[in-house]
Parts: C-alpha cells; sequence; structure tokens
C-alpha cells in the first residue's frame, strides 16, 4: 500500500479536505488519512467554454476550492493549514459536461443522455501546501484521473424511479454509482473510486512522491523552492521530484482558468504541475494587505537546518500577533460602544444633520460632553464614524459608509433591532459567562430575575415591550440574510411554502420575491402573528399570510416546501424531533424542507461566530451540517443541496422520500 509510509509523516500536519462530499471524505478516512473538514465556498461557476478539454474544468474547479479554502482559513479560522485537498468530479457524454442535476427535470435529462452510451468520468484533484512565514505561500499539485463507465439502456420507468429515489440530486451526472445507481452501469474502466468521487490511488502516488521521494524534508525542499522560484523565472522541479515524469514548476500570477498541463496519458503520475502562487498569498497583517503583491517575499532561510528550524532566542511578539490578541481582549468594549451609539440614535442623528461637533451630539442625544466625545472618537477608530478637523474649530462626525448602511434605523439593512437586542438580552446573559461554564446551564434567572424554560414564552414574549424588540432583531437579521437564504436554491417545482416559526415574515417576503410561483404561509406563536402586521412591508402581492399556533402541539399548514430558518438551533434534539416529525407527517414524497442555520464546520472549530453563540444558548445547540442531515435523514429527509451562502446564515434543501 503505497499510502501507508506516508500517513506518519502526515499525522502532525493539518489537512483539511475543502469539499462536503460525505463520499469524498469516507473514501479518505477509509484510506486512514486524519483530516478536518471545511467546504469549499467557491462556486462552481467556471466558464466551460474557455477550457479546451473537460478535464481542464474539472482541475481548475478542485485548484479554486481548495485555494479558497486555504486563502480563508488563517482569517475565519485563525489557523494556517499545512495542506488543502480539492476535488471536482465531473461527467461528459458526447462532448457535454454533466455536473449535479439541479431538479428532476435535470436528473432526467442527464440520466437520459447516459442511458445505453458509454461516458467519462473526471475527477480534478489540487493539493495545496501551505507555507506560513511572515505571510502564507501556496505550492499547487494537481492532477485527474479519467474513468470509463458504460450504462445499460434505462426504461423510462426504470429512470424515472431512480430519479424519484432521490439520489440523483447532489451526484455529477445525476448517478451516485455505490448505492442505488451501480444498478445501471455495465461496465467500469478505470479507478472506480474516481466515479465514487476521489480518485485514491492516483492522489496516493501523489503523496508517494511528494513526502517519501523527497531527498530532505518536505519544509526544508519548499523552503529551497521558495528561494529559488522567487529569484528565476519557470524552472524544472529540483532532483528530488524531477523522476522521470514530467513536473512543471511555474511561478504564477495568475487564476486564469486556462492553463497548460503535462502532457502524458490520464492516469500518469506526470500529469501533475507544481507552482508557487506567490500572488495568492494569503497576508496576515493589515500592512502586508498594502503591500505590493508582486513583491518577491523574504524567506530567511538561514533560520533553516537539516531539522527543521533552529534553535535561537525568544523572538520579540510579532505585530500581528499583538494585534490579534489585543483585538480579542478589546472586542467587549468595540461591541458595547457600538450598542451605545446605537441606542442613544447617535447614527440616526448624524445621518439626518451630518457634520455636527460633539457639543451639538452631546445636546442632541441628552449625554455629558466628555462621554459623548469619547464615544464619537471610539466610534471614529471603530470605522463607524467620520471626523473632519476643521481650524481651530472642534471636530465634526458623520457616518461611513458602513453605519450608513448597517446602523441608520431607516436603511433596509438596518441592525439597529438586533443590535439592541444583543445589547438588552445577549449581553446581560454574557456577563455571566462564568457561571454558566461552571454550571453548565443557562442564566436567565442570574441574568433577568426569572427562570425559562421555552425562552421565547417564558422571556421574549412576556411584556409586549421585549416581544416587539426580539421581533425587531429577528426582522433586522432576516432582511440581510433573507435574500441569500431565499435564492440558495432552484425552488421553481414548489408553489406553496410554510415558514415555520417565521416571526414577522421577512424571511418569507424574501422568498416571495425570489420565487414569483410560490406564496408564503408564516406560521408562528399567536404572541406574534398579532404583532406581525406591524412588520408588513408597503409593497405586497398578499402571497405572504400568517397563521398563528405552536408547531410542538397543533396541527401544521399543508405545504410543500417547509422553512426552517434559525429554530432548530434554539432546541435539543428531543424537541428537535418532536418538530420534524410533525414535519414529516404534513409531508408527502418529494416535499421538500430548507433549513437554514449557521452550520459549524464538522470538526466544530469554527466559524467562531455559530461556536460563540453557542455559550449563551439555553435548551438549544449549534450543530454542523452533518448533524443537520442526520436528524432530518431520521424522519426520512434526504439532503440535496447544502450551501454556505457567504452571508450569515447557511442553508439545506432536503427531500422528503
Ligand atoms: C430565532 S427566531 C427565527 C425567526 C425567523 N425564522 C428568522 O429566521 O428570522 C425563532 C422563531 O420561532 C418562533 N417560535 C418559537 N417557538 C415556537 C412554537 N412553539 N411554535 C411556533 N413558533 C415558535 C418564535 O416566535 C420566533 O419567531
Amino acid at each position: 500500500m503505497v499510502l501507508n509510509p506516508v500517513i506518519p509523516k502526515l499525522s502532525s500536519k493539518l489537512i483539511v479536505l475543502a469539499s462536503a462530499s460525505p463520499r469524498r471524505l469516507e473514501i479518505l478516512r477509509n484510506a486512514g488519512l486524519r483530516f478536518e473538514v471545511v467546504p469549499s465556498w467557491f462556486k462552481e461557476t467556471l466558464d466551460k467554454g474557455l477550457f479546451k478539454a473537460p478535464h481542464e474544468y474539472a482541475v481548475e474547479t478542485a485548484k479554486q476550492k481548495a485555494l479558497e479554502v486555504a486563502r480563508r482559513m488563517p482569517f475565519k479560522h485563525l489557523k494556517t493549514p499545512d495542506i488543502v485537498i480539492g476535488a471536482d468530479t465531473i461527467v461528459t457524454v458526447d462532448g457535454t459536461i454533466l455536473e449535479k442535476p439541479v431538479d428532476k427535470r435535470d436528473a432526467y435529462r442527464m440520466l437520459s443522455s447516459l442511458s445505453g452510451k458509454e461516458h467519462s468520468v473526471f475527477t480534478g484533484v489540487a493539493i495545496v501546501i501551505c507555507h506560513e512565514k511572515e505571510k502564507v505561500d501556496y505550492q499547487l499539485i494537481d492532477f485527474y484521473e479519467e474513468t470509463k463507465v458504460k450504462f445499460a439502456d434505462l426504461s423510462e420507468d426504470m429512470l424515472w424511479e431512480y430519479i424519484n429515489s432521490g439520489e440523483p440530486m447532489d451526484k455529477a451526472g445525476g448517478y451516485g454509482i455505490q448505492a442505488l445507481g451501480g444498478m445501471l452501469v455495465e461496465y467500469v474502466h478505470g479507478d472506480f473510486f474516481n466515479v465514487v468521487g476521489f480518485p485514491l490511488n492516483h492522489f496516493c502516488k501523489q503523496l508517494d512522491l511528494i513526502y517519501n521521494h523527497s531527498t530532505s524534508s518536505l519544509d526544508q525542499q519548499n523552503a529551497s523552492d521558495c528561494l529559488s522560484l522567487h529569484n528565476s523565472s519557470p524552472s524544472p522541479r529540483p532532483n528530488s521530484l524531477s523522476t522521470s515524469q514530467t513536473h512543471h514548476i511555474q511561478q504564477s500570477s495568475s487564476c486564469s482558468p486556462v492553463r497548460k498541463v503535462g502532457k502524458g496519458s490520464q492516469s500518469e503520475v506526470g500529469e501533475s504541475s507544481w507552482r508557487l502562487l506567490n500572488s495568492l498569498s494569503a497576508h496576515t497583517s493589515r500592512e502586508s494587505e498594502l503591500q505590493d503583491e508582486t513583491l518577491p517575499q523574504l524567506t530567511n532561510r538561514g533560520q533553516m537546518t537539516d531539522l527543521g528550524v533552529t534553535q535561537h532566542e525568544p523572538s520579540e511578539p510579532k505585530k500581528e500577533d499583538l494585534q490579534q490578541i489585543t483585538e480579542l481582549m478589546d472586542g467587549f468594549k468595540a461591541s458595547k460602544a457600538l450598542f451605545t451609539a446605537s441606542k442613544l440614535c447617535v447614527f440616526d442623528l448624524l445621518q439626518s444633520r451630518p457634520g455636527l461637533d460633539a457639543t451639538q451630539v452631546a445636546q442632541e442625544i441628552k449625554a455629558s460632553l466628555k462621554g459623548t466625545e469619547c464615544l464619537l472618537q471610539a466610534c471614529v477608530s471603530l470605522g463607524l464614524l467620520k471626523s473632519k478637523e476643521r481650524t481651530c474649530k472642534k471636530p465634526v462626525y458623520e457616518n461611513t459608509d458602513l453605519a450608513t448602511r448597517f446602523l441608520v434605523s431607516g436603511s433596509p439593512f438596518a441592525l439597529h433591532g438586533y443590535i439592541q437586542h444583543c445589547n438588552d438580552i445577549v449581553w446581560p446573559l454574557f456577563s455571566h459567562l462564568e457561571s454558566a461554564v461552571r454550571e453548565g446551564t443557562n442564566q436567565h434567572e442570574k441574568a433577568f430575575g426569572k427562570k425559562s424554560k421555552d425562552i421565547f414564552q417564558d422571556t421574549y414574549y412576556n411584556s409586549q415591550e421585549v416581544k416587539l424588540r426580539f421581533m425587531n432583531a429577528m426582522h433586522s437579521i432576516a432582511r440581510v440574510t433573507g435574500k441569500a437564504v431565499a435564492s440558495a436554491f432552484d425552488l421553481s417545482s414548489y408553489k406553496t411554502a410554510c415558514d415555520l416559526g417565521g416571526c414577522t415574515g421577512a424571511m418569507a417576503y424574501e422568498f416571495t420575491k425570489a420565487h414569483p410561483g410560490l406564496s408564503v404561509t408564516v406560521f408562528d406563536l399567536p404572541a406574534v402573528v398579532e404583532m406581525s402586521e406591524h412588520f408588513q412591508p408597503l409593497h405586497t402581492d398578499n402571497r405572504v399570510s400568517f397563521v398563528a399556533g405552536d408547531f410542538f402541539k397543533d396541527e401544521l399548514p399543508k405545504a410543500d416546501l417547509y422553512i426552517l430558518a434559525r429554530i432548530l438551533h434554539d432546541w435539543p434534539d428531543e424537541k428537535v424531533h418532536i418538530l420534524l416529525s410533525k414535519i414529516a407527517d404534513a409531508c408527502t414524497t418529494g416535499c421538500g424542507l430548507l433549513l437554514s442555520e449557521i452550520f459549524l464546520d464538522e470538526d466544530r472549530r469554527g466559524p467562531s461566530r455559530g461556536l460563540l453563540q453557542a455559550l449563551s444558548m439555553s435548551e438549544g445547540k449549534q450543530r454542523s451540517a452533518t448533524e443537520y442531515s442526520l436528524l432530518l435523514k431520521s424522519h426520512g429527509f434526504i439532503t440535496a443541496h447544502v450551501t454556505h451562502t457567504d452571508n450569515l446564515l447557511d442553508a439545506m434543501l432536503c427531500i422528503k422520500v
């Protein structure tokens, strides 16, 4: 087994799979590789027409997926991976590339084009090796594998039975060879795993080449690559990797989708190309962001020895490390300054009257001059306000674009309501965080002087004022996130939807805007529905209606799509099962369930927004996409698509089978 000798060398490395495909995950796990899963946010929208051959498209997509994760992690996850693996599988038949079907009709189109014919399955793989010094450098190895598959003649009945099983939806070419789709296949020529989604054998050969055929450690090797490549034009890879196969080392500053690949048969290891991608460096400090990206990076070669890094005096703390730690220590001060300025309506005031000085602002918000000056200056430092100095006069203030967009209460994306909720509810809970951690219980009694079993009924809807504030908070977040969630999937086959716990209807309105054929019933507690008319948008074509009820107890409105946006994280598994079984009972086969939440990374190391929110949660918990998928699967829903919307919420579309 080629992979085995490599594994010990990889055990200390942070290896990341930039793919949410459970099949790839299983293939690599079964091979004994230890890795984290961080699904790529790269959208598979490259123009296929730009590529001379289909495999070039798959390789480029794999590369962009892996690079997106490699570049995101140092910022979003605050850690740099050692290796990121990206992959993309496509099916080609008669010169057409087939990816994942978007709906049943698309699945039918794909499968009928494969019926009775031989087709090719290509998986492009990219291995990105990251080197973190003052900034992060990347090396890229990419390759692809082709497998030929022949389908039997498929009758209409067979086709539809397979489509209705739900299996085709998240698979390239619309079939899964490892499950029911295996019954459609007459023969396979080449690597079977390649058809499942990952060419394991070719990948192992690549790892072997990288880690076992090096004459020195990879780090050392990479360091010398960095130096030589920074100063030279494209050159062959140094001896350790220059076997009889062809390797291309290029100093590449372009992400051009059309690129040269070594000549050779599809399964030859020599197909891979090596590149040092300086221009794609992720910078770890603000100053380095400002550097000319084309300048060569200085690598202190003197620090490297045969054993790796030499012993040296404890170095001065790095500026960016200090910055990171102080930002964490001061984070609560920044939040509270934002909450206070928002509560005192500073941003609304400066929107209607830009150019006021501190004395005028203090008068208007009825606060002390000293305190107001400090608050305004802090807001300038946080990028929320701009100040203009006037000769011999006091500075005057106005909103930045960020404040105008999100902090002015009348703006379409105003987060004013949510900020007040953070100030009035989340902040007191976090001030008892130590007790929450010690006791493992919610701190409602300490924070608000009363126990809470059901946070909605016992805390949020206890008084009209608190209820409206909570609804305002939900409304503002839904308006910011709603469009991305509503347009994440093709929902054209659904006519009626029910937004369970849809609150003010803000999310429902986004769904009707994004899908002209869809009507949405918002189902929420009576206390909420009675106030919903206060939040209706001015122009509405009445495709949103409201029904009052309790989704744990009452009958759910009939619909062919159910929406659960930011609902399940509030509840423990027992309650989630009660709700899901009610939804499953209301659904017929083919009904959809759209779930929108923050999905935790599978290794639970991020995103920190979700993990921090979990600290103040009472009954509920945050979950990963796989955990949600499994909960839904136990009620007969299979996951068709998962998407990270690049917004505050992720989304998953599941189908009842
Ligand atoms: C966190 S909010 C999410 C609101 C909305 N889905 C969104 O994304 O903006 C949870 C919603 O669930 C509703 N809810 C809580 N318990 C409920 C129950 N037993 N029956 C119906 N709705 C409920 C709340 O009133 C609230 O509107």
